[in-house]
């Protein structure tokens, strides 16, 4: 069995990779990173360490990798896979689309053995994002065959790996829990037999409760924390007040969950308990860098942080907690994160008011937006307070 995985990265070999290792598929990674497909190829197998008092160790041996540039081999990988996954980030999707439709189309040709393209990243509905730039490559003569031949069942993932600083190129550190939830309905042939893989009818609700609570915990530590000069999520949520702002946008978010999906409040409650534990890893040194990074894509209407506190706003919660969280995403301006800068010089460009509207899609007379300006205040004069004591 074939499993070809886009994105040879922290998620890809310290997550994904190492689950189909596991359930027996010959993994085989695509990633534009030369370094890293050499590395691969000349070693084989990389090991995976558990950050956590254990130090566990486990060896994924057997994989191998190509050159994502080199669409003609890329293609030849897929027309034979058992399964395709993706962990590149959703922006990356339109990029490794050209590729991918080369491969459906040489496969729809030669066989007729279904297959299933499982992208596993943070956003919602990401198989049917790449699925969307497939079929706009794709030969209109095809279109029918691959409709009933190759499924895009989305994914929830979920498990921190922050950036690696190993001597060897390939471990990954990773913390020991982690989620893997598909949508089985639009999977099309045989259910792969992945083990820790979920398997769920509709994804609607656990694709919000992990993007609403883990991602948007992580967003709002980071967003903040990086205001008050704190250099990793662990400081950052140690903080009494970051610790407080976190803990009330996760209420927000729960309220909102709870009352749309019906969740049980006690053990929605514990979920979240669990995801701020998860942030106080001590054996975790996950930079607030990183979990800020892309705060365009961050702050975009469909994503982590607008996204629940529009629904909030629209069940009755006042999401102050996520508006400073919102806030805090616009004077974030990390030097090396083009999206930060790019936001810090439309503000100056366009004014704030303008930047807002653009990046959230909030409109400047919406209750959201009044929120958002109202905490940004607060936030400049706590973040003073903090520097001054
Ligand atoms: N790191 C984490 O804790 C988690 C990350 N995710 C999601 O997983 C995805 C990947 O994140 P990470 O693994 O952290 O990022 P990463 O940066 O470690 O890995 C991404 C990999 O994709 C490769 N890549 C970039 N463009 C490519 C292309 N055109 N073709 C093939 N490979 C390409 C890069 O070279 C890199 O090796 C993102 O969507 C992220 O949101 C989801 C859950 C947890
Ligand atoms: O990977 P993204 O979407 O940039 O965001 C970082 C987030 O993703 C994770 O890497 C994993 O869910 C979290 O650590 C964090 O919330």
């Amino acid at each position: 069995m074939i499993a070809v995985h886009f994105g040879a990265g922290n998620i890809g070999r310290g997550f994904i990779g190492m689950l189909l290792n596991k359930a027996g598929y010959d993994v085989c990674f695509v990633d534009v990173n030369k370094d890293l497909v050499s590395e691969i190829n000349s070693r084989n197998e990389y090991t995976v360490l558990f950050a956590d008092e254990g130090k566990e160790t486990f060896q994924i041996r057997g994989v191998r990798a190509i050159d994502g540039q080199d669409l003609d081999e890329v293609a030849r990988e897929i027309a034979h896979a058992d399964i395709v996954t993706t962990a590149v980030g959703p922006n990356i999707l339109k990029f490794i689309a050209p590729a991918i439709a080369k491969g459906i189309q040489q496969r729809v040709k030669s066989q007729k053995q279904p297959l299933n393209i499982i992208a596993c990243e943070n956003t919602i509905g990401g198989s049917t994002q790449l699925k969307a730039y497939v079929y706009d490559l794709l030969d209109e003569s095809v279109k029918k065959q691959v409709e009933s031949m190759i499924g895009f069942p989305d994914a929830a993932v979920d498990r921190i790996v922050p950036l690696q600083k190993n001597e060897d190129p390939l471990l990954v550190m990773v913390e020991p829990f982690f989620e893997w939830v598909i949508d089985q309905s639009k999977i099309i042939g045989s259910i792969p037999a992945i083990e820790g893989a979920t398997y769920v009818n509709d994804l609607t609700p656990f694709i919000e409760r992990k993007l609403f609570t883990v991602n948007t915990g992580h967003a709002v530590t980071a967003y903040v924390g990086y205001q008050y000069g704190f250099q990793t999520i662990e400081q950052a949520i140690t903080n009494e007040s970051i610790y407080r702002i976190t803990k009330g946008a996760l209420q927000e978010t729960g309220n909102l969950l709870v009352r749309k999906y019906g969740f049980d409040p006690q053990q929605h409650e514990e979920y979240s308990a669990k995801i701020l534990k998860r942030f106080l890893n001590p054996f975790l040194s996950d930079d607030v860098t990183r979990v800020g990074r892309s705060p365009i894509r961050k702050l975009s209407p469909n994503d982590r942080l607008v996204s629940p506190a529009m629904q909030a706003l629209n069940h009755g919660i006042v999401p102050t907690h996520l508006g400073s969280g919102i806030a805090a995403a616009f004077v974030f301006d990390h030097p090396n994160d083009p999206e930060a800068m790019e936001i810090q010089e439309s503000i100056k460009e366009n004014g704030l008011t303008k930047t807002i509207t653009r990046y959230t899609g909030i409109p400047d007379d919406h209750e959201l937006f009044r929120i958002v300006t109202k905490q940004l205040d607060w936030i400049k004069k706590s973040r003073n307070d903090f520097y001054n004591h």
